[in-house]
């Protein structure tokens, strides 16, 4: 039974029988149509050109739409022309403008084709919801050319056109539509976390995310690290410093967010000026464009933020002995006489020994040009409007996981005990697991950034931060420590070793996934797990738990790739199949087909799935049932019409 008032509400909007009849046929028939193509990324470590160009080609299907559609009239060349303009048309117009004989004429065949793509790649929506995703200046052509019957009016058609042509604005209508044909092959994105970190750019991607019309965004530790940082966790901060310098990540850090390292250099330079500083060579896998560092002063910076990192992050674990971290607590363990440092009753010879800021009586207190240095990067770090606003969208549109259309959405994992039962995990002086420990998470992810300043909610929601960034129990990171320490001082690689979370052994099998979704109240004869974080390795199968579970980090990163031998996985949930796209390391100023990916389908689905079987469809049907009141209420006069 529907409440009078809320239906007196409802009234406002439809004041008659017609208005709340008309409704009605209309969501009925959209819960008729296809369901849209969901994508699902993860991973995408700062890789900003390889990520735009799985998301331009909708990791192939557009492609994929221009061989149905041309395939009898068009060359193989042409249509890889015209894949390629609707990929980069910003670049490929000016290149067909130089090329191109008759360039006009060029311009009206393209506009034509475009139109067919775009027809198409609309054929699944209603003409409503295709309108609201048209770029306003065109909208009204768009629509006709879209819509209007072309048997009866070929003509009409030509001459809008010709007018488009002759009134010189193809250029900017052939972007429009080369934009309006991905967004309408990708109805929703879906991000599972690591937008940060390693390549050389995640502030594009962040632009590129904000430009989308329906993304979400489970959070990754790496942006998890970077919310810490914003919300002005020193650990949090030294972390993404060290970490951006270690992958020579300069433009992202002062280009993109305008990071003032000159103090840092400065520092760097002083402290450390015959120390060659051999162990802190950063990996060169993308040069600087626009802030390029000296290889020497780069290590000598990456050096200085390392030593500070390990000195808060030793000071945060002593201020919280709940988390339990005694053990990463490293700087007290070295013997500065000898150069070696004791882990679990071991001896280990460092491999570097230069300690110049570190008091071996005090190891842990930051030296005063330290603490000067760490709030002058900190105030860089409140400062900049733009990785604020990346950060924003990061709370805005991201949560610790998301139930989405039956299917489960997280980064890490749900940490597990040994015999593959949720583990109990006191935090905040409570104990959760599961589902309720994800949600707990969330809230406390959200006061580090929001609660009041100078809190108490504040500050702890702060350090938590960083125990979500690299936590044994943190879902995010699901690994019982991360050895950064003993990977940049210790040879012996058994101390880099990072026991995984139990997690990963149990999702192999179907019953660990059965009662995962049944914890978060999804049905596991429909429902999936989308996971990422864990790169898979050459020759592994991303598909676990009996085809219950795909982890779809495939290694984007290029610092991956060596492991993984592929360039990355997009998971694709249409109305018909759910595939895994395998990617081809990306390479650029080829051919753009030597990067088409292999498409995999992994289910296919017996009836298609329309809308009325998702979630937004259960809203539709919810909305239908209060018209259907209110209809009744017009038609018995409970409710006066209009
Ligand atoms: O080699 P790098 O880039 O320093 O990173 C290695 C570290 O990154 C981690 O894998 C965490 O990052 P991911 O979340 O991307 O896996 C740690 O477990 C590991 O110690
Ligand atoms: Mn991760």
């Amino acid at each position: 039974m529907i409440d009078e008032r809320y239906l007196k509400l409802l009234a406002k909007d439809y004041p008659n029988a017609q208005a709340a009849a008309s409704e009605i046929i209309n969501l009925r028939a959209i819960l008729s149509l296809p369901k849209g193509t969901e994508y699902f990324f993860s991973d995408l470590h700062g890789e900003q050109q390889a990520f735009l160009y799985q998301l331009k080609s909708a990791s192939g299907v557009v492609r994929k739409k221009i061989d149905e559609l041309f395939e009898q009239s068009m060359s193989e060349g042409e249509r890889t022309a015209l894949a390629k303009l609707i990929y980069y048309p910003e670049t490929e117009y000016p290149k067909k403008r130089k090329q191109e004989q008759d360039f006009d004429d060029w311009c009206r065949i393209t506009i034509y084709r475009l139109v067919e793509v775009c027809r198409e790649a609309a054929s699944k929506y209603t003409r409503s919801k295709v309108r609201k995703k048209l770029p306003e200046s065109f909208a009204y052509i768009i629509d006709e050319l879209l819509h209007a019957d072309c048997s009866n009016k070929p003509h009409y058609h030509s001459e809008i056109i010709r007018s488009i042509v002759a009134t010189r604005m193809s250029e900017e209508f052939i972007t429009a539509l080369c934009h309006l044909i991905q967004q309408l092959l990708i109805d929703k994105l879906h991000i599972i976390g690591d937008i940060y970190d390693r390549g050389p750019r995640a502030d594009a991607i962040m632009d590129a995310l904000i430009n989308c019309h329906d993304v979400d965004i489970q959070w990754g530790n790496h942006d998890i690290s970077w919310m810490g940082a914003a919300a002005g966790n020193w650990a949090c901060i030294a972390n993404v410093i060290r970490l951006g310098i270690s992958y020579n990540t300069f433009d992202l850090l002062e280009d993109g967010y305008g990071i003032n390292l000159r103090p840092l250099s400065v520092f760097a330079e002083q402290t450390y000026r015959d120390d060659p500083c051999e162990v802190f060579i950063p990996h060169i896998l993308d040069e600087n464009q626009y802030d390029p560092v000296d290889i020497p002063l780069a290590a000598k910076m990456h050096k200085a933020m390392a030593i500070i990192q390990f000195k808060v992050e030793g000071q945060l674990i002593k201020k919280h002995p709940e988390y339990g971290m005694d053990d990463r607590i490293l700087l007290d363990k070295i013997d500065f006489k000898k150069g070696t440092i004791k882990l679990d009753g071991k001896e280990y010879p460092l491999r570097d020994n230069l300690f110049p800021t570190v008091d071996p009586n005090n190891p842990l207190e930051l030296t005063k040009a330290e603490t000067e240095l760490m709030k002058t990067i900190t105030a860089s770090f409140c400062h900049s409007e733009r990785l604020h606003k990346h950060i924003r969208f990061l709370y805005s549109h991201g949560s610790m996981y998301l139930r989405i259309n039956g299917n489960l959405l997280y980064h890490g994992c749900i940490p597990l005990t040994e015999d593959g039962r949720l583990d109990v995990i006191k935090s905040f002086g409570t104990n959760h697991s599961g589902r309720e420990y994800l949600e707990f998470l969330d809230g406390v992810a959200r006061n580090a950034y929001f609660a009041p300043c100078g809190s108490a909610e504040k500050e702890n929601a702060k350090d938590m931060m960083w125990y979500l960034w690299c936590g044994a129990k943190s879902p995010l990171f699901g690994k019982e420590k991360l050895s950064t320490f003993e990977r940049y001082f210790i040879e012996d690689k058994e101390t880099h070793y990072e026991k995984m979370n139990p997690y990963y052994t149990h999702i192999e099998h179907r019953s660990a996934c059965e009662m995962i979704l049944r914890e978060f109240g999804l049905d596991p004869e429909t429902s999936h797990i989308i996971n990422g974080h864990v790169p898979v390795k050459a020759g592994e199968n991303p598909v676990k738990g009996d085809g219950l579970l795909f982890m779809i980090d495939g290694g984007i990163s290029k610092a991956y790739q060596s492991q993984t031998g592929i360039g990355g996985y997009t998971f694709i949930f249409n109305s018909r199949y759910l595939a895994l796209a395998e990617h081809k390391p990306l390479k650029t100023g080829c051919c753009v087909e030597e990067n088409s990916p292999k498409v995999m389908v992994v289910e296919a689905i017996k009836k298609r799935v329309t809308v009325a079987d998702t979630d937004n469809g259960a809203d539709l049907s919810r909305q239908i049932e209060e018209l259907d009141a209110l209809l009744q209420a017009y038609r018995s006069g409970t409710i006066k019409e209009k």
